[in-house]
């Protein structure tokens, strides 16, 4: 993930000017205004991958709203006041290390490259550091993230590079070091690496020693004896920095003060948000804005909040929508009712910014969370067989509006039944996976992917000619073929076969899909472990 120094500077610079604004004038509303733009600070950081200084912002975040109190807990008392002074300087000076260390040409801030990994010329390489007093119980780790495009530096503790260059992650082996001294070189790396996410590696298992390495500013910990695939996984995860699309929220709301402020909540926190006063206009809205979220008063004029959301659920399509209702309301009665007639939550008027953003993500988030498992496939998380229909339906109809070119390939795992028998179900799951993530790893991301069958993926390419598609294809079949699957003490290696076909020669997205089937036939009858092109589908 990155983060552009200016934006950073600017949100850490409104953060500085509304403690200023409660410095001189210690009233509940500055505090309020503090706080909001704290809570956005704070987020703002962990959605950069700004992990380190995400810990120090989450600290201050936690002082912070224990003090929030009403107008009568302020001003808070000259020594809290010191104390928060403190903490806020203390996360600024970070800040502003991070941005200076960060300004300095990319290619200065890179340290070494080892031997040990295997980059791909199919896409950029993404890094990582590995910080060991063992490289060699790591050398399988290391040359399976390389099939993945991964590269590893490795460093023993004594050695870590002085220099902080952007390392997105670092792996930290404590296997071999006393608790105090990995938790303490944890420490002084937490301080280091503000981007980064620190993972430790063969922790013991009890809960001190998790804890400790917790504490010490890890965001992860794999307790001793974790599988090399769970930490594979992991760093795949990590790796995937998919951007989200901004939270969107519908506000429904007669008072044009009360849409004002909260809409000015929602955008100090990253929120989009469009509003209507009229709730006889909700429908339409929902139609066109799309929202996630839909934040409903509770009493406007003609339609109560309840009638609004009732008239809402009638529509299939909005079944599903979380809506959360403002009311100066506090009868519990009433409030229960409200949530029982089509109503996820009830905040009470006037509505605490902090905690109406709190609410309005974590909603968003299931309500997301839901959607995507409607979508995707649970074990690999790629499009499932009715989203990539759909998908490859529309990039077909994009590239004959384009007069463009756009290959399918078919993929089938070979003789995974074999795999099944042999090693057993979970395995011939764990294989289907690491071929779903060595499929996102290397391709683009407006490449389509999904799981089309059990052991069966379909992968489309839009601008990419047949020939090109090929090339892609084979590159990924001889690194999948290399991927050294464990099984008890022991490896084994599995391959794939695979049909391409390509629009125009192809002209429909069915005809596509048949013809890439057959394709793969043909792969399969000639030997297996090979990608085919037949000369008729280009
Ligand atoms: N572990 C696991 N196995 C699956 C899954 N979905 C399908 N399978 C298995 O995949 C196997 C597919 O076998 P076949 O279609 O006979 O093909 P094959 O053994 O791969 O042989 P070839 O395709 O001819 O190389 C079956 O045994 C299915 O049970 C899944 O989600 N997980």
């Amino acid at each position: 993930m990155s983060c552009s120094s200016v934006e950073l500077q600017q949100k850490c610079t409104a953060l500085t000017a509304t403690w200023d604004g409660y410095c001189s004038t210690p009233t509940f509303e500055n505090f309020v205004e503090f706080a909001v733009t704290l809570n956005s600070f704070a987020e703002f950081l962990i959605a950069r991958g700004l992990s380190g200084l995400h810990h120090l912002g989450r600290d201050l975040e936690q002082v912070a709203l224990a003090l929030f109190g009403d107008e009568r807990s302020h001003p808070i008392k000259p020594e809290t006041m010191a104390e928060l002074d403190q903490k806020l300087k203390g996360l600024v000076e970070r800040v502003s290390d991070y941005i200076a260390a960060n300004s300095r040409p990319r290619e200065e801030r890179r340290i070494s490259t080892s031997p040990l990994a295997a980059p791909s010329d199919l896409q950029p390489v993404r890094q990582l550091w590995l910080v060991s007093q063992n490289e060699e119980s790591w050398r399988d780790l290391i040359a399976q993230l390389g099939y993945f495009g991964i590269e590893v530096d490795i460093f023993r503790w004594d050695a870590v590079p002085a220099e902080s260059p952007s390392v997105p992650l670092l792996l930290l082996d404590v296997a071999g070091l006393l608790t105090s001294e990995w938790s303490a070189r944890i420490r002084t790396l937490r301080a280091r690496f503000d981007a980064s996410n620190l993972l430790a590696l063969t922790v013991q298992t009890d809960f001190l020693s998790l804890q400790t390495a917790l504490a010490a500013g890890c965001d992860y910990c794999f307790p001793r004896g974790t599988s090399l695939p769970t930490i594979v996984a992991k760093v795949l995860e990590l790796n995937d920095s998919e951007e989200q699309e901004e939270y969107r929220v519908l506000v429904v709301e007669d008072s044009i003060t009360a849409i004002k402020l909260i809409q000015r909540t929602l955008e100090e926190n990253g929120i989009q948000s469009s509003a209507v006063s009229n709730p006889r206009e909700v429908l339409d809205a929902l139609k066109r804005y799309n929202p996630d979220l839909i934040l409903m008063d509770m009493h406007m004029p003609n339609c109560t909040g309840v009638e609004a959301a009732r008239v809402i659920r009638q529509h299939p399509q909005f079944l599903s929508i979380p809506i959360v209702y403002l009311s100066g309301e506090t009868d519990v009665g009433m409030q229960i009712d409200a949530l029982r007639l089509g109503g996820d939550h009830f905040l009470t008027k006037p509505v605490n910014p902090v905690w109406l953003n709190a609410i309005v993500k974590t909603k968003i988030e299931r309500y997301r969370a839901l959607r995507r498992s409607m979508f995707h496939d649970s074990l690999t998380g790629l499009l499932n067989h009715t989203s990539t229909k759909r998908v490859l339906d529309q990039a077909v109809s994009a590239a004959a509006s384009d007069n463009g070119v756009l290959s399918v390939a078919m993929i089938d795992i070979d003789h995974f039944k074999k795999v099944n028998d042999t090693y057993g179900h979970p395995v011939g799951d764990q294989i289907i996976r690491s071929l779903a993530w060595l499929l996102k790893q290397r391709l683009r991301k407006t490449d389509i992917v999904g799981r089309y069958g059990g052991e069966e993926f379909l992968v489309g390419l839009p601008g990419t000619a047949a020939d090109h598609a090929f090339e892609v294809l084979d590159r990924i079949r001889r690194d999948f073929s290399q991927i050294k699957h464990p099984f008890n003490e022991t490896w084994f290696n599995t391959t794939f076969s695979s049909g391409i076909a390509s629009f125009p020669a192809i002209e429909s997205s069915e005809g596509l899909v048949k013809f890439a089937d057959e394709a793969l036939y043909q792969a399969k009858r000639g030997g297996r472990n090979r990608v085919m092109l037949p000369k008729r589908n280009h």
